[in-house]
């Protein structure tokens, strides 16, 4: 969560030439409401399930970049159909996370301590970006620009 994931998506697609969606916008303009309204209205599972179909419905009718929001690796389903596609895990520590993250309140999950509710969430789940991820690129002291190169250095090294 805050790594960039959205913010460097739009610039790798711009890169390559080729489309770019993010299946948390996706799910706003479906339901017409902000991430942070979902899980106060019906909470964290039903917008699990919600993510879920967003995440399925992009794999299969989307042709370019796609951002994922941080938690969509939880489900397993998800993660089987990732294993056909090419998957950058971008990773950064925790202060670089509390910089990133610490100044809004988009992120329910961050909302009462980041630096704590980030560190226990990486620690649950560091093991399945690490499962679903082609290549894994650090972005700590980088900008989005230089993340963006790094990404494409990483895939193409993994394509020789
Ligand atoms: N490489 C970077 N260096 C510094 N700030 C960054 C970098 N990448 C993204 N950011 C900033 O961090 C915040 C979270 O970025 P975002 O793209 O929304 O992350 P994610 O989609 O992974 O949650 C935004 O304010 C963004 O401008
Ligand atoms: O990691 C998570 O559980 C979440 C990450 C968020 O997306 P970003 O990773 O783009 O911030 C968003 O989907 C929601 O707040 C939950
Ligand atoms: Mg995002």
């Amino acid at each position: 969560m805050g790594v960039g994931k959205s913010t460097v998506g739009q610039l790798l697609a711009e890169r390559l030439g080729v489309g770019y969606r993010d299946t948390d916008q996706d799910i706003v303009s479906e339901q017409g409401r902000s991430i942070a309204d979902i899980f106060v209205d019906e909470g964290e599972p039903a917008f699990r399930a919600l993510e879920k179909a967003a995440v399925h419905k992009a794999l299969s009718g989307h042709d370019g970049v796609l951002a994922l929001g941080g938690g969509a690796i939880l489900d397993d389903e998800t993660r089987a159909l990732l294993a056909s596609h090419r998957v950058v895990y971008l990773s950064m520590d925790v202060e670089e996370a509390v910089k990133r993250t610490g100044l809004n309140t988009a992120r329910p999950l961050l909302a009462v301590n980041p630096r704590r509710q980030w560190r226990e969430l990486m620690e649950a789940r560091r093991h399945l970006y690490e499962e679903v991820a082609t290549a894994v690129v650090a972005t700590d002291g980088r900008s989005p620009e230089e993340v963006a190169q790094a990404v494409l250095d990483a895939l193409e090294w993994k394509e020789a």
